[in-house]
This record gives structure tokens, sequence and C-alpha cells, in this order.
């Protein structure tokens, strides 16, 4: 009720302002605060992968907290976990302003924004800092390279990130997806990314034996790359795949006046794209390994898709703008509303129900 005509005011403000105005507020919200206002959690919709335990399926998605390390806050809005970062090894202050656009007509964003973060030994203070009540489900860390850092030492910068963030992580994302670092997204092909995973599950494995790294990769990879990019990943070792980032298509929004802006794009534009790609890499994984779905999560209609074409989490980042702080509060009763319709006792039971005969619950 309050949060449209809030809303309406901050889409006045530039969108980096408002976004540093709430890391503003997330930071002071008191733990005793964060634990009193996070929605109950609905039993139905525990998930367990990975070795991790999720009180629900809804995350927030890379991007949100780049190493502020406003955990207790963003807790409070009812995330069962939380992905910190990209963190690279040194800062950098990403690209130029403005680097972040709204399109609300089409309940989108459009971001450049570059990896800016104030590197990884501020994010490890930060994190070493919180005590262990302010994780109030997994936390994972999200890590990427330096922009001046060439692709041939790409892997250093990595392994550099998981050698100092990695006791502070639940789990790990090698991210080789964003749009806003020139050539990065070329990690993506078959032998760099094979390179670079292998060094990086070996890494991590030496220091925390079973701690899980996964990969994410972009909803612009052609179905044969999208293939053989899961393939690669699951032979390396990964632990899990995140699909998708922001993309490079303007499908849907070619007319609106930012639509020339370059960037990512997110929100619902994506969705259609990012589920389909969750589809193909739930079916090439066939259950080796577990796929969080990420794009276009807007509603509990969203979330529920991406769950039936095969995604055990799923994570949110501009629903979360669009949505208000009630966002997570409302996905997960409604999915609890969609579990039951479909005769699902668990959300467990839904997960990849779109591949089944009949779309309905797994054998045995
Ligand atoms: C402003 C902004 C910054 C982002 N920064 C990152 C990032 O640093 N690392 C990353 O892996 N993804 C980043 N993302 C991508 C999101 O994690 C997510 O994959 C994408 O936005 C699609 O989800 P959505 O439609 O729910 O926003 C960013 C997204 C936005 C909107």
């Amino acid at each position: 009720m309050l949060w449209p005509a809030l809303r309406s005011v901050l889409f006045q403000l530039d969108p980096e302002r408002v976004h540093h105005l709430a890391h503003w507020a997330l930071h002071r919200v008191p733990l005793a605060v964060a634990r009193a206002r996070r929605p109950a959690p609905i039993p139905a919709l525990a998930v367990r992968c990975m070795g991790l335990d999720f009180d629900g399926p809804v995350g927030l998605a890379a991007g949100f907290d780049k190493g502020d390390v406003a955990l207790p806050g963003l807790f409070g809005l009812g995330f069962s976990h939380v992905e910190i970062g990209t963190i690279t090894p040194r800062p950098q202050p990403g690209n130029d302003r403005p680097r972040l656009f709204r399109l609300p007509e089409h309940r989108a964003l459009l971001n450049r924004m570059g990896f800016n973060n104030e590197g990884m030994e501020a994010c490890a203070r930060r994190l070493a800092a919180l005590p262990p009540a302010a994780r109030l489900g997994p936390v994972g860390i999200n890590v990427g390279k330096n922009k001046v850092t060439p692709n041939e030492d790409a892997a250093a910068d990595y392994l550099a990130c998981i050698e100092r963030l990695h006791p502070y992580a639940d789990y790990l994302v090698v991210n080789i997806s964003s749009p806003n670092t020139p050539g990065l997204r070329q990690l993506q092909e078959r032998d760099a990314l094979d390179r670079l995973l292998r060094a990086c599950v070996r890494h991590l494995a030496e220091r925390a034996p079973g701690k899980p790294l996964l990969v994410k990769l972009a909803p612009d990879l052609s179905p044969e790359a999208l293939d053989e990019a899961v393939d690669v990943a699951i032979a390396a070792g990964a632990a899990g795949i995140v699909a998708t980032n922001t993309t490079l298509s303007r499908a849907g929004v070619e007319r609106h006046p930012r639509a020339a802006e370059a960037g990512g794009l997110s929100g619902a534009p994506l969705e259609r794209l990012a589920t389909d790609v969750v589809r193909r890499c739930y079916a090439r994984a066939a259950g080796r390994v577990p796929i969080v779905g990420v794009g276009g999560v807007m509603d509990a209609e969203g979330a529920y898709a991406k769950i039936r074409a095969g995604a055990t989490l799923v994570q949110a980042y501009t629903g979360l703008i669009y949505g208000g702080p009630g966002f997570v509060g409302r996905v997960n009763a409604g999915l609890a509303r969609l579990l039951e319709r479909d005769e699902f006792s668990t959300l467990s039971d839904a997960i990849g129900a779109d591949h089944r005969q009949g779309g309905g619950k797994a054998a045995g």
C-alpha cells in the first residue's frame, strides 16, 4: 500500500542515488529488527542443495551488495540467501556515471556498472567483523577479475579472490558473464572455461573441501554454446550453474529511449529468455548439479516458472527494485499457493516438473 507511493517518489531520483540511500538504510537495520521483520519461513518452501539449507528458494542476486555487506538488513527482507559481489582483487571505480537506468514501462533496469567495488580486502574485513548470528541464511560470494587484468591472467584474479574470501562464503560463484567488463564473456568459451574452472575448483578444494563453487552464465549464448558450457562446468567440478546474468538483447524494449544505452538489461524483458536458459541447463545437467534461476523474477508466477523449468533456487535483483520491501514475502506466499494448486507437497517436488510427463511429481 505504502510502497507504490514511496516508489513513485524514489523513481523521481537518480537510480544510483536511491541505491546508495537503500544501502545506507539497510546498513542501519539492527539484527533484532531484521529477525523480527523477516517473514516467517514456509516449511514447504525449504530447500537443501549443495550441502546447504535454504529456508526458501528466493535469494538476492549479485550486484545489489557489492561488498558493503548490509547483511542483517538484506536478510530482514526475507531472502533465503544473499549473494555478495561481484568482488575483484583490487578496488575499482567501475564505468563513468550515469551507468544505471530504469525502464519503468517495462519493469526493467539497464546497467553498465562495470564491477565497481572496493576490492577483496575491504569486503573480507567487513565479513570478518560480522557476528555469525547476522548470517540468517547462506551467504554466497561472487568473484570476478579487474578490468585492467587481461583474460590470459584472469585466473590469478579469480584465485586471489577465492583465497581471500572463501572463509566467509557458504558458496562461491565464478562470474564470467557480465557484459560490462570488456572481453569477460569470452571466458565462457570451452577451453578458457575449462582451464579457469579447473583452477578455481582445485584451489578451493585444497582449502575448503566440499565448499561449493558455481559458475554464472550469460543468457546470450547460443544453445550449442550453452550445452557446451554446462558440460565443461560439470566436468571441471562446478557444484551448480547460476543462469543468468543480464542480457545484451533489447527484445521487447527496442523503442524505449534508453534502449540504445550500452549495458545489460534485467527485469521483466529478460524473464522468458532466462527461463529458457534454465530449462536447457536443467535438461543438459540431468540432475548432476542444481540450477540457480535468475533473470526477470518479478513475482511468484515468475519464480514458479523457473522452478518448474528446473531451478532449485531463484534469485532476483530487479524484482526487489520494483516490488519493494514486501517483494520476497509476496513471492513466497504466492509460491506456497501455486504448489498447493498443483498438488505438490513441497517445492522440491516441483523442481523441473515441466520436463516430466504430464508436468507432475517426480517418480519416487
Ligand atoms: C545494477 C546491477 C548490477 C549488477 N551487478 C552484478 C554483478 O556485479 N555481478 C553479477 O554476477 N551480476 C550482476 N548483476 C546481474 C544480476 O545479478 C542478475 O543476474 C540480473 O540482473 C538478472 O536478474 P534480475 O532480472 O532479477 O535483475 C547486476 C544487475 C544489476 C541490475
